[in-house]
């Protein structure tokens, strides 16, 4: 059961409609079964990201997120279904691959190399042709007076800096970020998020993010997917579902209305999830 929540904003309508094709999407999905051994987790689900947007994918603990993210970053293999960047589908369970396509993931644990510096930890993830060490450290100054100090002695904070900015310098074209906020404040968290906005705006990269500040989250995203129990239970604009609190958490709460009768598609959908 999917509802969908859009502001059709003053262009009308989005033409593309829950799983339509619209052919510029950067990163497509279509019927993605995720899972661990055989035991699907995340089924069907379609998803249509343009260049430059930012996906939040919302939801209580359990519900699919990570093995989403894992699943798009090739480290999982899918149970079915495809996954294309730029119209050509990746091969599955293929991380080298799938990072050849462009797509950088941001895990939970950050993944750092705690024993090396920030210096080193940047410089051996460098991508020829990405942005260098100090264009990556514009993007995060506070950084720059911790070159030198290993990853492993950093706060909380600046280490997933660090991992945003490793993520950078391999000059993404699609950044998954999974639960930056894990374990941070949640003031750090306000300062954190734009910045995943502003990589969108500036480099054009598609973010996906996995959140569990939703307000905040819904602050940056351009739109946003309810996943619980593996099923999207909402999926729409950002700030229309930042604006139905109640919507939100019946989503949560996996008690939302039906979806719109066939026929009367509702336009504009990040995502669906498969009938
Ligand atoms: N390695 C694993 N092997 C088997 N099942 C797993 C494994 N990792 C996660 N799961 C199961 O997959 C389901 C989804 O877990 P997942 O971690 O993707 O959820 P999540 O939405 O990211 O949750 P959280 O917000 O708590 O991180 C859960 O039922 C979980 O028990």
């Amino acid at each position: 059961m999917t509802t969908t929540l859009d502001s059709p904003g003053p262009g009308g309508p989005d033409p593309a409609g829950p799983g339509a094709v619209t052919g510029t999407a950067v990163l497509r999905t279509r019927n993605l079964v995720c899972g661990h051994g055989r035991v699907p987790v995340v089924r069907g689900l379609d998803l249509d990201l343009d260049r430059g947007s930012v996906l939040a994918v919302l939801g209580p603990n359990g519900a699919g997120k990570t093995t989403l993210m894992t699943t798009l970053a090739g480290l999982l293999p899918r149970l079915g279904g495809e996954v294309l960047v730029e119209g050509q589908p990746l091969p599955n369970a293929r991380p080298a691959a799938t990072s050849r396509a462009g797509m950088v993931l941001v895990s939970d644990d950050r993944a750092l190399f705690s024993g090396l510096s920030v210096r080193e930890n940047l410089t051996i993830a460098r991508r020829r042709g990405g942005p260098t060490v100090g264009e990556a450290l514009e993007v995060f100054p506070a950084l720059k007076r911790r070159l030198s100090v290993n990853a492993g002695a950093l706060s909380g904070g600046e280490q997933q800096m660090l991992a945003v900015a490793r993520a950078l310098v391999q000059n993404p074209r699609i950044l998954l970020v999974d639960e930056m906020s894990m374990g941070l404040a949640p003031v750090i968290v306000e300062e954190l998020l734009p910045v995943v906005r502003r990589i969108a705006d500036d480099t054009g990269a598609v973010v996906v993010l996995v959140e569990q500040h939703v307000h905040l989250a819904l602050e940056v995203a351009d739109r946003a997917i309810v996943l619980v129990h593996g099923d999207v239970t909402l999926s729409g604009d950002a700030a229309a579902l930042a604006r139905d609190p109640q919507q939100l958490e019946a989503a949560y709460l996996g008690t939302v209305e039906p979806a719109p009768a066939p026929g009367s598609p509702a336009t504009g959908s990040a995502a669906t999830g498969a009938a």
